[in-house]
C-alpha cells in the first residue's frame, strides 16, 4: 500500500531520513517504533503528503506521490500528534467542515458524520464545542474527521499519547475494527507492549534509517530464540558449569553461586535438551526459566549500540 524507496528529507542542513527504503503491505496494521527524534514524525507526514521529499520515490497505492499527489492524497487520512485550534466549532461544525474539504456537502455529509461519530462514540456530543470534549474524545474525534472521504490508508502519529488507559483501550479497539473492515493503518507509538498488542507488521527507525522490518509474530518468535536463561540448581554447579560451556547454544554464561544467567541462543528444543542433560547428569536443578521476549528487548538490541551493552562472559576456569 506505501513503499518508499530510498527515501531522503533534510530540515536546512540536518537530514533526517536517510535514504529510507520501507515497504507497508496493503491491509496490514503498521507500527512504526523508534527514538525521540529518529525521523518517524517527517516519514509520516511525507505519507500522508503534507511534507515533500527530497529525493528518492513514495508509492501510495501505486500512485507515485511526486506525480499525481492530489491522487495519491485521497487514499489517506491523518490523525496528527496533537488537535489544533478549533476553538468556536461544535463537533457537528468540524465533521461538516473536513466533509466540505472533501467535496461532501448535505445529505450525504450528514449521513457520513453521524455514521463516523457513532462508530467512534461521539453521537451524543454532536453539539458540544470540540475544545470541551476530552483528549481522549478529541482523539476519537480526529479519527472520525480523518476518515470522512473512506481513506484506504490511515496514517497516525502517536496516537495514545496522552490517553489514560481507558481511552487507549477503546482507541486501539476502534482501529482493530478499522483494521478488520480493510483499512491499511500506519502509526507511530512510544508504547511498545501497545504495538505488539494490535500491530501485525512494525518497523524500527534509526538515525532516519529502517533497522528492522517484520511481522510482528516472527519477530516475537525470533526474540523469544535469543532470550536469556535463568538456571538454579540445589548443588552439582561445577557440572553444570561444564555443560553451559560447552553447550553450542551458550554464548556466555553468568554464574552467581547456584544460580546461572545464560546468554542463549536456541529453540525451545534446545532448551529442553539442555534440561535433560542436566537431569541425566544428575545435577538438581531448581529452577529453569526462560526470559520471555518482548518489542522493548527488540528495540533496544536495534537501537542502542552493542558498546553500550554489557555481556558478562565468566572466564574464570578455575572451578572446573
Ligand atoms: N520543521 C522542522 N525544522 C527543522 N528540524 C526539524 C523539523 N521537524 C523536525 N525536525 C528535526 O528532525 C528530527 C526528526 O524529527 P521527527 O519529529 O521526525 O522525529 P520523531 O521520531 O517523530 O521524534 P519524536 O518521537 O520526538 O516525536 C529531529 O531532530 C527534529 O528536531
Amino acid at each position: 500500500m506505501l513503499v518508499f524507496s530510498d527515501v531522503r528529507k533534510s530540515y536546512r542542513n540536518l537530514e533526517v531520513l536517510k535514504g529510507l527504503t520501507l515497504s507497508v503491505p496493503r491491509g496490514s496494521l503498521f507500527g512504526l517504533m523508534g527514538q525521540n527524534g529518529a525521523g518517524k514524525t517527517t516519514l509520516l507526514r511525507i505519507a500522508a503528503g503534507l511534507l515533500a521529499l527530497d529525493s528518492g520515490e513514495l508509492l501510495v497505492g501505486g500512485i507515485d506521490v511526486r506525480r499525481d499527489p492530489a491522487r495519491a492524497k485521497r487514499l489517506i487520512g491523518f490523525v496528527p500528534d496533537g488537535f489544533g485550534a478549533y476553538d468556536n466549532m461544535s463537533v457537528a461544525e468540524y465533521m461538516s467542515f473536513f466533509a466540505s474539504c472533501f467535496g461532501l456537502y448535505g445529505r450525504s455529509a450528514r449521513l457520513r458524520t453521524e455514521d463516523l461519530l457513532q462508530r467512534v462514540g461521539l453521537s451524543a456530543r454532536q453539539d458540544s464545542l470540540v475544545t470541551e470534549l476530552s483528549k481522549g474524545m478529541q482523539q476519537r474525534l480526529s479519527l472520525a474527521r480523518a476518515l470522512i472521504h473512506d481513506p484506504e490508508l490511515l496514517v497516525l502519529d502517536e496516537p495514545t499519547n496522552g490517553l489514560d488507559p481507558g481511552s487507549r483501550f477503546s482507541l486501539r479497539e476502534l482501529l482493530g475494527e478499522l483494521s478488520e473492515s480493510g483499512k491499511t493503518i500506519l502509526l507511530s507509538s512510544h508504547v511498545l507492549s501497545e504495538l505488539s498488542e494490535i500491530c501485525t507488521d512494525i518497523a524500527v527507525l534509526d538515525k532516519g534509517r529502517v533497522r528492522a522490518t517484520g511481522e510482528v509474530q516472527e519477530i516475537l518468535r525470533q526474540i523469544a530464540n535469543s532470550n536469556p536463561l535463568r538456571v538454579a540448581v540445589l548443588n552439582g554447579e561445577k557440572t553444570a558449569l561444564r555443560m553451559f560451556r560447552t553447550n553450542p547454544c551458550v554464548r556466555a554464561v553468568m554464574q552467581e553461586g547456584k544460580q546461572f544467567h545464560l546468554e542463549f541462543i536456541g529453540s525451545p528444543e534446545d532448551e529442553a535438551s539442555l534440561l535433560q542433560q542436566l537431569i541425566d547428569a544428575e545435577v538438581p536443578v531448581k529452577s529453569f526459566v526462560r526470559e520471555p521476549g518482548t518489542l522493548e528487548s527488540f528495540f533496544l538490541n536495534m537501537t542502542v549500540g552493542r558498546e553500550e551493552r554489557i555481556i558478562v562472559h565468566d572466564e574464570d576456569e578455575s572451578d572446573m
